[in-house]
């Protein structure tokens, strides 16, 4: 948990973050390292963000009654808000259950994140039908902290969050935006406002992920522009809380010293999930999981080295749960590939679909 004690947050003005708004520089702050007159601009890079697959394009959900009361013509009286609503019916309509079965059936593990999720939808579908009854005074605040090492599935879960939000009508588009620090701050003065005005205009609407946040607050250097990229995305997720969500994610002791150091940002994040590391049986049913969405799988002998594989591995430099699975599951599928090329005569489908322990023993991992 942080340490240091509260500040107040600063106030930030109303932002209007429209395709106008963003077309030019003015408007934003300075930023807190001053600015002089503008320096030449390199070449941009051919792509600074990456957008995530998603669901099939769907229309926007709004799946639950419009909130009562809240409209009036000049030719229909206000409808009365409900005196009863059905969760549960709620919950069927948004096709959210269908999120969480594949959020299970995708990730191994991780139940208390998906207990998490769980309790957060029944916040949502809640907070929808305060909404409806007439009893909400402001939309929920949905920024969040996705804390835990590399490989732990923040971004696959983040991207079902996308999914879940926009089911329940929390957010307009459902797509996720992941971003890192490089992204969002750039390297001469001036430059920065603009990218990051650029991400914002891009994750309109849906999910801003961005990886090692504590990256954007480097307080060693007096004249890092990481501040001008917090003071813009501070203002919008104040002000644009009900059309972008932020989900702020790395390592978590990482992550309690900048929120500790960064209170503007622990104000506005409501929701704290940690990613616990893997346990070696988690990563051999992740390897499992995998290799079985590809139609793999593994010899009695190959299981065997498998976990002598992950056993390995955890001591490793660079291990990153998940994802170092990930990476061995391809590598061991090229080297199947090669044994069944070079071996002599016909090959089955057993033998197609089979990795042996040779695949996998091959790695670098038991030389090391
Ligand atoms: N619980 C899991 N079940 C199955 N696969 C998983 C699980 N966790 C992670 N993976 C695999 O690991 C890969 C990396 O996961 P992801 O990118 O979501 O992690 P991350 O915590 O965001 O890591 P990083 O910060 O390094 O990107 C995913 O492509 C996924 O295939």
């Amino acid at each position: 948990m942080p340490t240091a004690g509260p500040k107040a947050p600063p106030e930030y003005p109303i932002l209007d973050l429209g395709e106008d708004v963003f077309a030019d520089d003015d408007g934003f702050p300075a930023g807190a390292s001053g600015r002089a007159a503008p320096e030449p601009r390199p070449a941009p890079r051919a792509a600074i963000v990456r957008d995530l697959p998603q669901d099939p394009p769907r229309p926007v959900a709004v799946p639950l009654a419009e909130p009562a009361l809240s409209r009036t013509t000049d030719t229909a009286p206000p409808v009365p808000a409900p005196t009863a609503l059905d969760l549960k019916a709620l919950y069927r309509d948004s096709d959210v259950d269908r999120i969480l079965a594949e959020l299970d059936a995708e990730l191994v593990g991780l139940e208390p994140v998906k207990r998490r999720i769980r309790e957060l939808v029944a916040f949502l579908l809640v907070a929808r039908a305060r909404e409806q009854m007439g009893l909400a005074v402001q939309p929920p605040t949905l920024h969040m902290c996705f804390s835990g090492n590399p490989g732990t599935g923040k971004t696959t879960v983040a991207l079902r969050m996308a999914g879940i939000l926009h089911r329940l009508g929390f957010i307009r588009r459902g797509h996720l935006v992941s971003v890192t620090r490089d992204d969002l701050v750039g390297q001469y003065i001036g430059h920065t406002a603009p990218k990051t005005r650029e991400v914002l205009k891009r994750a309109m609407g849906g999910v801003l992920f961005i990886d090692e946040a504590y990256y954007l607050y480097r307080p060693e250097n007096e004249k890092d522009y990481g501040q001008e990229a917090i003071e813009i995305l501070l203002q919008v997720m104040e002000n644009q809380r009900d059309d972008l969500v932020v989900i702020l994610a790395g390592y978590g002791s990482r992550m309690d010293t900048f929120f500790a150091a960064n209170p503007g940002f622990r104000s506005r994040v409501a929701h704290h999930i940690d990613f616990p590391d893997y346990s070696d049986d988690e990563l051999f049913d992740i390897a499992h999981r995998l290799a079985g969405t590809e139609g793999y799988r593994f010899s009695p002998e190959a299981d065997e080295a498998l976990r002598a594989y992950i056993v390995r591995r955890k001591t490793q430099p660079n291990f990153a749960n998940g994802r170092s699975i990930r990476n061995a599951i391809d590598r061991v599928r090229l080297r199947q590939a090669m044994r069944l090329f070079e071996s002599p005569g016909l090959v089955d489908r057993e033998q197609l679909q089979t990795i042996e322990a040779s695949d996998i023993r091959a790695s670098r991992v038991f030389t090391m």
